[in-house]
């Protein structure tokens, strides 16, 4: 077989619960994921070894400086887990084309990585008796990181665990977003840890987290104004404690008619909610005008997970 493609979405958490740290050196989780149309490719192709290539997609006005094209790069890392569950030499150039904004809360890490399992299965697998199935590579994907099973998954999903125990989520409609970008990342460990200290601080222990009812209705009954009003992330504060002038960001949002605004995952992207596709293209042109985002995304959810295009 010749070169495979894979398009994959990015995430924004609609809840995240944070739970106690585990012994492990992760929390346990609610997290309900809902891919959204900002979208990474990798094309996976017979080579003599294994390279990774990374570029910013056409139009993409993402920074892929901090991108590594080595083994550290995660889409690497699944080449290399499907090579060995099927028994053969990883022995593909993986080039990436990314338009999701890099350690921005996304996942766009993750989102690659469930790429490449998609690619690399249908490069390397029998066609006719296929060894790995979807569910295969979604539990393939919770080697590499808790994000990545839903990369692979995509639709809106309530995740447990660390976020890799995934749920499908019933959704109704389109839900139409806007999301405004740092001209920084956030380390993910780094606001976990904040998220803990200041519950330490505060001398709260951590709650075990439950799925929010009105999350769930408002997305079963396509309610984008009451899923507005049910966002929730319990890494926000942390975020913007250790980034202050996030608080200005989601402020701007608000003000200019969103009506649901949280800061995405880990950040620092903050995600904003509009009522219908008109209103999300005013509110992104009006944030843009502000000038307080390094980079103004249009998107709208549920998408599927990584497809082969
Ligand atoms: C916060 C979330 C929300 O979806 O993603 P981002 O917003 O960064 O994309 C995820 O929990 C991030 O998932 P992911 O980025 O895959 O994390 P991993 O690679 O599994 O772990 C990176 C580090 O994050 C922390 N971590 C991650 C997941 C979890 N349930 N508890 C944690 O404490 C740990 O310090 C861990 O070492
Ligand atoms: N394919 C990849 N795309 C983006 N970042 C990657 C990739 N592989 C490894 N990384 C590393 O993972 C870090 C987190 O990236 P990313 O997943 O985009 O963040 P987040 O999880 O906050 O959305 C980056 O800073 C980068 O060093």
């Amino acid at each position: 077989m010749s070169a495979v493609t894979v398009r994959v979405p990015a995430k924004v958490n609609l809840q995240l619960g944070v739970g106690p740290l585990r012994d492990d050196g992760y929390h346990d989780l609610v997290n309900v994921f809902h891919a959204v149309s900002l979208f990474d490719e990798v094309t996976a192709e017979p080579a003599g070894r294994l390279e990774v290539r990374v570029e910013a997609a056409l139009d993409a006005r993402v920074d892929v400086g901090g991108v590594p094209a080595d083994d550290d790069n995660l889409a690497a890392r699944a080449a290399r887990l499907v090579a060995a569950r099927l028994g053969v030499e990883p022995r593909v150039a993986l080039r990436i084309r990314k338009a999701i904004p890099v350690a921005g809360g996304m996942a766009g890490g993750s989102a690659d990585a469930a790429a490449a399992l998609v690619a690399c299965a249908r490069l390397w697998d029998d066609p006719g008796e296929p060894a790995l199935d979807r569910d295969d590579l979604v539990e393939l994907g919770a080697e590499i990181g808790s994000d990545v099973p839903f990369a692979v998954l995509g639709g809106t999903a309530v995740g447990v665990g660390r976020g890799e125990r995934l749920t499908s989520a019933l959704t109704r409609g389109t839900f139409h977003w806007v999301f405004a970008t740092a001209g920084f990342g956030l380390s993910t460990p780094a606001v976990y840890a904040e998220c803990d200290r200041l519950r330490e601080l505060r001398g709260e222990p951590a709650p075990q987290p439950s799925v929010s009812e009105e999350l769930m209705t408002a997305l079963a009954t396509g309610d984008a104004k009451g899923l507005g009003a049910a966002l929730t992330n319990d890494l926000e504060e942390a975020a913007l404690s250790l980034r202050p002038s996030l608080g200005r960001v989601l402020d701007a949002g608000r003000e200019l008619g969103a009506i649901g605004a949280l800061v995405s995952g880990s950040g620092p992207t903050c995600a904003f909610l509009a009522g219908t596709e008109e209103d999300a293209d005013g509110l992104a042109r009006a944030l843009d005008g502000a000038g307080v985002a390094a980079q103004v995304h249009r998107a709208s959810g549920p998408v599927p997970g990584a497809t082969v295009v």
